[in-house]
């Protein structure tokens, strides 16, 4: 299968290229350029890949078409708002790693995002792709989720679907990683400025809100609003979800351990420790979520620790995860990690 990517000079693009490269169902990686107007070496782009001869092509849908299979768009939103519609006519597969696709409501879209949504019908075709709780309805266009909202979802899942918890009490407290940002340097990123502090974004404001309340009101009709906030970490790859709940009268700790277990029994990139809670680097280099839960009886308060690796199973590996449902791939095709330890 050849298969494309946009985007190979970002970070989610280029831990892309890496895991596809060792993916065994891939015979070729075309890689396309927005703006150059001839084949360029791939190194002539960005100083990472001063030792690849690979070519890079000029971007072109239909040449897209031609010579691939799918394309994975690792772009900035307001991108594939663009660019899609050729892809979504031909019904050809896309993976896009943006948010453009991932809300079904145009308004919204514009509300969270501050730019213009692409077409109703084109949102239609899309499919919001959070590939270890979710079925593909047959559709072709996977919306990949954001890096927040799948550590956040991946460990509010068993509570929802169990109704056991106080849903006005869903606070969330998620803390990531500066490559979360993208390459673009802003004032926030600057080494200066994020090195040796800790910096709250984008209060009350930020843009996965809008797609976790869209999952979760699936799981669980009933949950109107869910308190979220966004902190800036000094390291590089990494989020920490630290979700706090209010447990509802007559469900005991057992409980609770017994429905996440259940929920994720079937799903190896989703681990829930016994009695311990995990920390970003065990997940760091890996597509997994690692979900660690500790209970106060006191309080009835119960909080849900939930890490991943951003680029990975935020992004790339969640996007390959896609893929191979997609095209019913070895769950674990491209995705056989270990962490980078130490
Ligand atoms: N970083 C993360 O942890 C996560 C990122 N994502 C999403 O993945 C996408 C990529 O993110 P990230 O790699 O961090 O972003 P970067 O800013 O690091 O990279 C964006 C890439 O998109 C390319 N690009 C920019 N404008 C255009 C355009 N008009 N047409 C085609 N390509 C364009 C850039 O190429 P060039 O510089 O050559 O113009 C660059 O290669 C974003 O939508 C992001 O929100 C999702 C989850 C997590
Ligand atoms: C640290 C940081 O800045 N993180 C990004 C989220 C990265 C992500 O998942 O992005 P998309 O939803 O755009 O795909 C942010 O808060 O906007």
């Amino acid at each position: 299968m050849n298969v494309a990517i946009i985007g190979i000079t970002g970070y989610a693009g280029m831990v892309l290229f890496g895991l596809l490269q060792k993916h065994p169902g891939i015979i070729k990686i075309n890689i396309y350029q927005h703006d150059i107007k001839e084949a360029v070496p791939l190194k002539t782009l960005a100083p990472q890949y001063t030792y690849y001869s690979k070519a890079v092509k000029p971007y072109d849908s239909q040449t897209i078409i031609d010579e691939n299979d799918a394309v994975f768009f690792a772009t900035p939103a307001g991108v594939t708002s663009k660019l899609a519609k050729p892809f979504i006519d031909a019904d050809f597969p896309v993976i896009d790693l943006s948010g453009d696709f991932r809300l079904k409501d145009p308004k919204e879209y514009e509300k969270w995002y501050h730019q213009p949504t692409a077409p109703q019908a084109e949102l239609e075709q899309a499919y919001y792709g959070l590939a270890d709780l979710t079925t593909n309805p047959g559709k072709n266009y996977v919306a990949n989720p954001g890096c927040y909202a799948t550590s956040v979802l991946l460990g509010l899942a068993p509570l929802m679907m169990n109704d056991s918890i106080d849903l006005d009490n869903i606070v969330i407290d998620a803390k990531s990683g500066l490559s979360g940002a993208g390459k673009k340097l802003s004032d926030s990123s600057h080494f200066v400025q994020a090195n040796d502090n800790l910096q709250i974004y984008k209060p009350n404001e930020h843009k996965h809100i809008p797609e976790i309340m869209a999952m979760l009101k699936q799981w669980n009709p009933k949950v109107d609003h869910i308190q979220f906030m966004t902190t800036l970490v000094p390291f590089n790859r990494g989020i920490m979800s630290s979700i706090y709940v209010k447990v509802k009268d007559g469900v005991t700790e057992a409980m609770l351990k017994d429905q996440f277990a259940k929920v994720y029994k079937d799903h190896p990139f989703v681990k829930v420790a016994d009695d311990s809670l995990p920390t970003v680097k065990e997940v760091v280099g890996t597509n997994e979520c690692h979900i660690g839960l500790s209970y106060n009886p006191v309080t009835k308060y119960l909080l849900v620790d939930s890490v991943i690796d951003n680029m990975i199973k935020g992004a790339a590996g969640q996007a390959i995860q896609n893929f191979n449902l997609l095209f019913a791939y070895d769950a674990d095709y491209g995705l056989k990690l270990t962490p980078v330890l130490p």
